[in-house]
């Protein structure tokens, strides 16, 4: 069954229309990617589809079902979101952090429904995390804390993981070790994952389908090779890369040119 059906779906702020008429459907274990130019709308699109907000107008359905039709505790436990700098509570070991994402399954007594503390464990030695399990999280680096971030949404064993702009204070060796490791969890579970990437590279290579969105409407939909195009990204950008291809993996990658290629 489709995981995140949109249809027409649009929200707008008091008379600000900040997304109009998007319609997309996500199947199970499939990767998309969000991309598109600042205040285009992603971060708006990613809250309509995680069920934080509901759309003005259309309609956005998660497994077939109205997003705001679940409760909050039973979308927790299906979908997971990961932001930029997810900033976990101050005061709070890693360990402890990771698991938080168990919160959704605990019952009153706060007595888990699976064996939490072995899941955590695994966790915490998947990511490399085992020497600062103990440490708290605030004197933790921008990437150390990123990767407890995806330790506890991990937990959470969601079905569907939203990401948004995961990667933007990391660097290049933390941004490829990150996307990784949610490419290996997506193909081990058949998690599903929609992404809002601002970096095309990365949005090529790990996303088998991209969005790009554009004044809040989706100006194209397809393949890397179909949306990472001179043209199409000319006209969105508003500045013209050089689209090479990837000479490992063959997917489209773009390299910049200052003031336009003109010297
Ligand atoms: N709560 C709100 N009230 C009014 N306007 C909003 C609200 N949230 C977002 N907007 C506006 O909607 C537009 C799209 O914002 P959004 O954050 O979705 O864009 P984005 O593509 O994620 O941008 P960026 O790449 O810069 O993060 C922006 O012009 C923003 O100011």
């Amino acid at each position: 069954m489709t995981i995140v059906q949109a249809d027409k779906a649009g929200k707008a702020y008091k008379d600000r229309h900040v997304l109009q008429q998007v319609s997309l459907a996500v199947e199970p274990g499939e990767c998309l990617g969000i991309i598109g130019p600042n205040g285009s709308g992603k971060s708006t699109l990613l809250k309509l589809l995680s069920g934080i907000e509901a759309p003005t107008s259309g309609s956005v359905l998660l497994e077939g079902r109205s997003a705001h039709a679940y409760p909050r505790k039973r979308l927790a436990q299906w979908a997971a979101v990961l932001q930029q700098d997810a900033l976990p509570p101050l005061g709070f070991t890693v360990r402890e952090v990771i698991g938080m994402g168990r919160y959704p399954f605990q019952n009153w007594l706060g007595t888990d429904s699976a064996d939490a503390e072995r899941l955590v464990d695994r966790i915490i030695e998947r990511l490399q995390l085992v020497k600062l399990q103990h440490r708290q999280v605030d004197g933790l680096s921008g990437g150390e804390r990123q990767r407890v971030a995806l330790g506890k949404v991990m937990a959470q064993q969601p079905r569907l993981l939203l990401l948004d702009e995961p990667t933007t204070f990391l660097d290049i060796g933390y941004q490829i070790q990150m996307m990784d490791w949610i490419r290996s969890w997506q193909k081990e579970s058949g998690l599903t994952v929609i992404a809002v990437l601002h970096d095309l590279n990365l949005a090529a290579q790990y996303c088998g389908r991209l969005l790009i969105l554009q004044e809040g409407r989706v100006v194209a939909a397809g393949t890397p090779e179909e949306v990472i195009a001179p043209g199409l990204l000319e006209r969105v950008y508003g500045t013209q890369p050089i689209v090479m291809r990837h000479p490992v993996s063959g997917v489209p990658q773009i390299l910049l040119q200052p003031d336009g290629g003109q010297e």
